[in-house]
């Protein structure tokens, strides 16, 4: 908005110069050079006031006393203050373990679908749990705001704030010393890096180096888990994908910067004794889901009578997904943290050789989308509206099914929940959640 304001008065001033009758010949040069040189004035004075409105707005506006956020197109440009008594002792009791051998564990992104499942988990299980996450407006605000007043009831705090804010992620350390960072803040979605590249950027890898810097300068340095992504499989077509395959051809930006954050994994690992585990999430569905996924917006659509899209790839070839269900996905992540190795790292310096690890969290059984619809037809009791179209080149690949014999094995991951049996659970959460018409379906 305020780019679009000072254009609109750039263009004012652009238009000084051509206002009718200005450089007509006929009048007396006298009085065409004194309006010239008020003129001049005008355009100097008007010039000065522009000047001063883009220092005002870019470099004195409260976003600029913080760690400025890298992405001027994102929406959360505000400044969060923290800490006093009060909002320390939030931090700690909320972190505070509550069981023998229990972890304290760090969980950015906690307001997200993943992020508040694994945190009630950990909860449950008497584990310290802290969240960080900036409620951006990415998909309905007030979905996260509803899933943060659930973990509230359980005594967890989430704080308000950006990932890439470095001074409050110290400031978290310096109240707690995290065992474990369960890193889930992202900017999820293959398609919308269409529409805003520069929020992957800002999320997937700014935010990920700034997390890990400060989990590498902290003293004990945490273990971490994070969230990669079967998307770094790509264009692969040799299935079911193994950790082991190929990830150098990415399909969209989300893709690639996943990938990206493995590989900055790697580098955090190798010189500074990082304890890391990257988790390829398939198609995580469940309740307290992403409405920008595609089984959440199908059933939202279904019910509405609205139409959907069903993409097929070339020559009528299915598209399928290895649909995941949150509470396995959920068991792996702690599993994850559970078998993490310490750190081997302190004062920022390796002192040994740490664990990296990447598995795949997938169900594998891969399912055609056009039978996900039909499950969901039938548990929404509605006929769905179906256009076939073409599977458009936005970032979509045709097909995932994933190997999970090396979390089997290293895990103990075993998923256990088919996909008409987890749609079910969905569908029963959606319809309590928005089926008493007090929300708006957004
Ligand atoms: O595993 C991942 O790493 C990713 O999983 C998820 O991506 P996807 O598997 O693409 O899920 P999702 O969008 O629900 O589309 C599902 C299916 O519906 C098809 N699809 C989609 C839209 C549509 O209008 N029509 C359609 O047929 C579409 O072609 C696809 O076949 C996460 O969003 C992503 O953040 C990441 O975590």
């Amino acid at each position: 908005m305020k780019f679009s304001k000072g254009l609109l008065q750039m263009k004012h001033i652009d238009n000084i110069p051509s206002t009718p009758g200005k450089f007509k010949m006929e009048k007396s040069p006298y009085i065409h050079r004194l309006r010239w040189h008020s003129s001049l004035a005008k355009l100097t004075l008007w010039s000065f006031v522009f000047l001063g409105l883009i220092y005002f707005f870019f470099y004195r506006s409260p976003s600029s006393f913080s760690p400025r956020p890298t992405d001027l197109s994102r929406r959360s440009l505000r400044t969060n203050f923290y800490g006093g008594p009060a909002w320390e002792k939030q931090v700690r009791s909320s972190a505070r373990v509550r069981s023998r051998n229990g972890i304290s564990v760090l969980v950015t992104g906690a307001a997200g679908f993943v992020g508040t499942h694994v945190s009630a988990a950990l909860k449950r299980r008497g584990d310290g749990v802290l969240g960080l996450d900036s409620f951006n407006d990415y998909y309905d605000p007030s979905l996260k705001r509803a899933r943060q007043a659930l973990l509230e009831r359980s005594g967890i705090y989430i704080v308000d704030g950006d990932i890439n804010d470095v001074s409050l992620l110290k400031k978290l350390f310096d109240i707690v010393a995290f065992t474990h960072v369960m890193h889930l803040a992202a900017q999820a979605g293959v398609r919308y890096a269409l529409e805003n590249p520069s929020s992957y950027v800002h999320s997937n890898i700014a935010g990920l180096v700034s997390v890990l810097e400060v989990c590498k300068s902290v003293n004990p340095q945490p273990s971490i888990v994070w969230a990669s992504s079967s998307s770094v499989y790509g264009l692969n077509t040799k299935v079911p994908f193994s950790e082991r395959d190929r990830t150098d051809q990415p399909a969209s930006l989300y893709a690639a910067t996943k990938k990206a954050g493995e590989e900055i994994a790697h580098t955090y690992n190798h010189i500074y004794g990082l304890s890391l585990t990257g988790l390829r999430f398939f198609t995580v569905y469940g309740p307290w889901g992403r409405p920008d996924m595609a089984y959440f917006f199908f059933t939202r659509d279904i019910l509405k009578g609205k139409s959907i899209t069903i993409f097929e790839a070339a020559n009528h070839g299915t598209v399928a997904r290895d649909f995941t269900y949150i509470d396995d996905i959920v068991k792996g992540c702690l599993a994850a943290l559970d078998t993490a190795e310490k750190s081997t790292g302190s004062g920022g310096k390796k002192k040994g050789p740490a664990q990296l690890r990447v598995y795949n969290l997938g169900n594998t059984s891969p399912v055609p989308v056009s039978d996900l619809v039909s499950i969901l037809e039938r548990l929404l009791k509605v006929k769905a509206k179906r256009l076939i179209m073409k599977l458009p080149r936005n970032g979509d690949v045709q097909f995932t099914h994933a190997n999970i014999s090396l979390a089997k094995r290293e895990l103990g991951y075993k998923p256990t929940t088919d996909l008409q049996t987890g749609l079910k659970k969905f569908v029963r959460w959606y319809l309590s959640y928005y089926g008493n018409g007090k929300r708006s379906v957004q």
